[in-house]
């Protein structure tokens, strides 16, 4: 076991020192670039690793495009909301213009979350390589690995500890809704009939004027941000919202209710510092779930297909 208590993943640190020495760098400069133009891509990037490295393996099997034979993770309404996918083929072609066929679009998901999170305000983690690139879509695995937005605390609890994360790493990684946005397909049972009871009366208002329909187009742009205060910031406000009654997912308001959370809720609510070193420590575990290594598992050339086998 190592300092963050994961199980050896035969990953390490710079991977790619002799294969190709740049490739963090060029990783780093364009999450730069591209965060400049986008400040969005960055919450894409750090929903990621989520969607990826939660669901069985950090392999890169959410950016599979759907094909004759399988649905893409992509298309799963566990995904919703999902977007800029196209910006980190933009990344893995700088990689691959520097070094092709190197460096694994697995690695590539995870190291541009950790650049992202420094874009947005948070903390630098140091993250190991050396994951390769899966050949299946997991979307029939979806739902067993990733809670929905009304799932209970428990169910949510036993879910991240199957991967070997703990309850303050739990509450740390919600902290991500402190960016983003939250579409009103997934708001509106909290509002329509009636409001929630739970949700600060203060906060209602806003909500009601951003999703205006209790059945909304799902194809229309209508969404709530995250976090008011600091919309664009990863910082510790989520926690001062949800104590607030202003979560916006059930699940965030339960965080700060039940009591197995509520205590980790109210330490990062006072605690920048104590929140990004919870944060760091599961973001490193949830990078570590459960990799391809060595043989295992190929080095795609585009990161939306698996590579055709002659
Ligand atoms: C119980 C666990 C979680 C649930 C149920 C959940 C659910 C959701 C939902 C429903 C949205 C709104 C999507 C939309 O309408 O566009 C969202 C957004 C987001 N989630 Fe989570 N999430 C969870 C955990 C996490 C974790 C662990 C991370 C990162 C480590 C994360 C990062 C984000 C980010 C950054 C956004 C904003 C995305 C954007 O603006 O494009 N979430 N989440
Ligand atoms: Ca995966
Ligand atoms: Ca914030």
């Amino acid at each position: 076991e190592d300092e963050v208590g994961a199980k050896h993943s035969g990953l390490v640190m710079d991977f790619y020192k002799e294969s190709c020495p740049q490739a963090e760098e060029i990783i780093r400069e364009q999450v730069k670039l591209l965060y400049k133009r986008h400040k969005n891509t960055a919450f894409s990037w750090l929903r990621n690793i989520f969607h990826d490295c939660a669901v069985q393996s950090c392999d890169a099997s959410l950016l599979l495009d759907s094909t004759r034979r399988s649905l893409s993770e992509k298309e799963m309404d566990r995904s919703f909301g999902m977007r800029n996918f196209r910006y980190l083929d933009t990344i893995k072609e700088a990689v691959e213009r520097e070094c092709p066929g190197v460096v694994s679009c697995a690695d590539i998901l995870v190291l541009s979350a950790r650049d992202g999170i420094v874009a947005l305000g948070g903390p630098y983690i140091p993250l190991k390589t050396g994951r390769k690139d899966g050949r299946r879509s997991r979307a029939d695995l979806l739902e067993q690995y990733l809670p929905d937005h009304n799932e209970s605390i428990s169910s949510v609890l036993d879910k991240f500890s199957a991967i070997g994360i703990d309850t303050p790493g739990v509450v740390a990684l919600l902290g991500s809704h402190s960016v983003g946005r939250t579409h009103c397909v997934k708001l509106v049972h909290r509002l329509y009939p009636d409001v929630d009871p739970d949700l600060n009366p203060d906060h209602v208002p806003h909500m009601l004027k951003k999703c205006p329909d209790p059945i909304p187009d799902p194809k229309a742009v209508q969404y709530v941000r995250n976090d008011r205060g600091t919309p664009m910031k990863l910082d510790n406000n989520y926690y001062r919202n949800i104590l607030d009654n202003k979560g916006l997912l059930q699940v965030d308001h339960q965080l700060a209710y039940d009591k197995r959370t509520r205590p980790f809720v109210k330490k990062m609510a006072k605690s920048q510092d104590y929140f990004f070193k919870e944060f760091s420590r599961a973001i490193a575990v949830l990078s570590e779930n459960n990799p391809l290594t060595g043989d295992q598992g190929e080095i795609r050339k585009q990161c939306n297909a698996v590579n055709k086998l002659h």
